[in-house]
């Protein structure tokens, strides 16, 4: 697999993206700058990982989605490519036009930091396929803008057409709208989650939780190795 991650000014988990995905792949992802101007040829996979970025000013994401890269993630996506978004890079992908609605500030007010647990609303998707369908997983949570919001038409859509890949359990703590925590693109290649799988991939730090999201990838893309 074939896979790059994007970095802006203020991002702050793309280390620990590239971990996860080495530790699948075995070989390192690109890192781009968000002022760089082209995508490598062949990638399967850009990440948009999490962080504060551009401090969070405006919106969380916003300023984001209007680099210069982001014009080639949008074309990528377009042709078909494999895009993730995790918590900030979530954001950037609903403020990008790429997923609908928008992540509003939590119900709380609050920055939560902890874990949580989902379920895998669907496991046929390149992100998923790891997991069984109707599996609960847990993940870190750390984030003040993570309450999903959208319309009535966009969430009955959304619902209809089973785009919700990730749906918290327990305790609804952001306040998202039917405790959505991932939602997928119509081809299933667009994909944004507020939790990060990421932070979990080892047993000595947060648990293994989130591999089989890594290696879901992995797998989908072997022929690419
Ligand atoms: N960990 C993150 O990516 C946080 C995203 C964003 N800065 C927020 O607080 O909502």
């Amino acid at each position: 697999m074939k896979a790059a991650i994007i970095v802006f000014p203020g991002t702050n988990r793309e280390r620990d993206m590239a971990i996860a995905l080495e530790r699948v792949t075995g070989r390192k992802p690109a890192m781009l700058w968000h002022r760089d101007t082209a995508l490598p040829q062949g990638l399967d996979l850009v990440v948009l990982p999490g962080g504060f970025s551009y401090g969070d000013y405006l919106r969380c994401g916003a300023m984001a989605a209007q680099s210069p890269l982001m014009a080639e993630v949008k074309g990528f996506a377009a042709r078909g490519g494999h895009v993730l978004g995790v918590c900030n890079g979530f954001q950037m992908l609903c403020e990008a036009g790429l997923l609908p609605g928008a992540l509003l500030k939590n119900a709380s007010l609050r920055f939560l930091a902890m874990d949580c647990t989902m379920k895998v609303e669907r496991a046929d998707t390149a992100y998923t396929r790891g997991y069984q369908q109707g599996q609960e997983f847990r993940a870190t949570m750390a984030h003040g803008d993570g309450n999903y919001f959208c319309d009535d038409e966009t969430l009955a859509r959304l619902e209809g057409e089973r785009l919700v890949s990730l749906r918290y359990t327990g305790e609804n703590r952001n306040g998202s709208i039917n405790s959505i925590a991932g939602i997928l693109s119509p081809n299933l290649r667009v994909m944004g989650m507020m939790p990060h799988p990421e932070n979990c991939v080892d047993p000595l730090v947060g648990g293994e939780d989130g591999l089989p999201m890594f290696q879901g990838l992995a797998d989908s893309f072997l022929t690419a190795a």
